[in-house]
């Protein structure tokens, strides 16, 4: 707290190839992760490693240029941690972002998904970062995890993507969270399909469910960076270089739309933790 002024009410983490998200900030503190205790570092390409608070159009954000993954080989506890740190800094809503892959038919690369909901498919095996002895001062024991992407915010993005031209480009759908690195098999990619799944990544959910135990407001936005190979006559295969390539080509939609989010969504300021300290 005593390296930077800035005080965030909104936290954001970028996804691969999403790191420019945080060039809008203005008045810039920027700390690398290897400068931060109990940060752990970053190894993805398109992930550089950086907190940065700044203010942006009138509200105090910190983002993170760079999210750990479970496939990296951190356990769960250390790729939330930062979450915990940001309620502790007094954050009060979480911008969570990704590349994804889609499996419906109506999401082509280069497509914008608002998260409305998530399967994790970790979490539903035991690979929780909330498992273990349960920090009251966070939040309960069992926390409601339906409603976890909040309505307000999800129609205030759908709102400015007409407003700003760029609807046809969106939706809404349901994300996945697999374990990666590897991307999906055919039969995999099928299976996620039947089980109504809009788009798959590797990130994201153990992120929000630390978000939502500690009562975190949070939006959630997927780039759709390649469709998932779902047919065995398909010669195409996706790699982390064009995922990283429709980042580029899609940055300034994507940064357009956050930062008219951040600019148009109200805050409270009832981060309890935050205010009893
Ligand atoms: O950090 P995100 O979820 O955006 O990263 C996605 C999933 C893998 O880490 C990588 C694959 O290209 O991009
Ligand atoms: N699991 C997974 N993660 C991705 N991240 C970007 N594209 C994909 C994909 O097709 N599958």
């Amino acid at each position: 707290m005593s390296q930077t002024r800035h005080r965030p009410q909104v936290a954001i983490i970028c996804g691969s190839g999403l790191g420019m998200l945080a060039d809008t900030l203005k008045c810039q503190d920027s700390f690398a992760y290897s400068d931060i205790p109990g940060f752990p570092q970053s190894t993805v390409q398109g992930h550089a490693g950086r907190l940065v608070f700044g203010e942006l159009k009138g509200k105090t954000c910190v983002c993170m240029q760079g999210r750990f993954h479970m496939y990296e080989g951190h356990s769960l506890c250390k790729t939330t941690f930062p979450v915990r740190v940001f309620k502790l800094l007094g954050v009060e809503t979480l911008i969570v972002t990704n590349a994804a892959g889609s499996l419906a038919d109506g999401l082509q690369p280069g497509d914008i998904m608002i998260i409305k909901d998530h399967v994790n498919f970790p979490g539903l095996v035991g690979l929780n970062p909330l498992s273990g002895p349960n920090d009251d001062k966070f939040g309960p024991r069992f926390p409601a995890m339906s409603g976890c992407y909040d309505k307000g915010l999800r129609c205030l993005a759908l709102d400015i993507a007409k407003q700003q031209g760029v609807a046809s480009l969106m939706q809404e759908g349901v994300y996945a969270m697999v374990g990666g690195p590897n991307f999906e098999t055919i039969a995999e990619a099928r299976l996620l399909h039947r089980l109504g799944v809009d788009a798959v990544g590797m990130s994201t959910a153990p992120e929000v469910v630390v978000a939502t135990h500690c009562g975190l407001r949070v939006f959630g936005l997927s780039l759709i960076t390649n469709k998932v190979v779902k047919s065995y006559e398909d010669s195409e295969s996706v790699n982390h270089e064009g995922v990283l390539e429709v980042g580029r080509l899609r940055s300034n939609t994507v940064q357009q739309l956050v930062t008219e989010l951040i600019s148009r969504m109200e805050i409270n300021n009832n981060n309890t933790i935050n205010n009893a300290v």
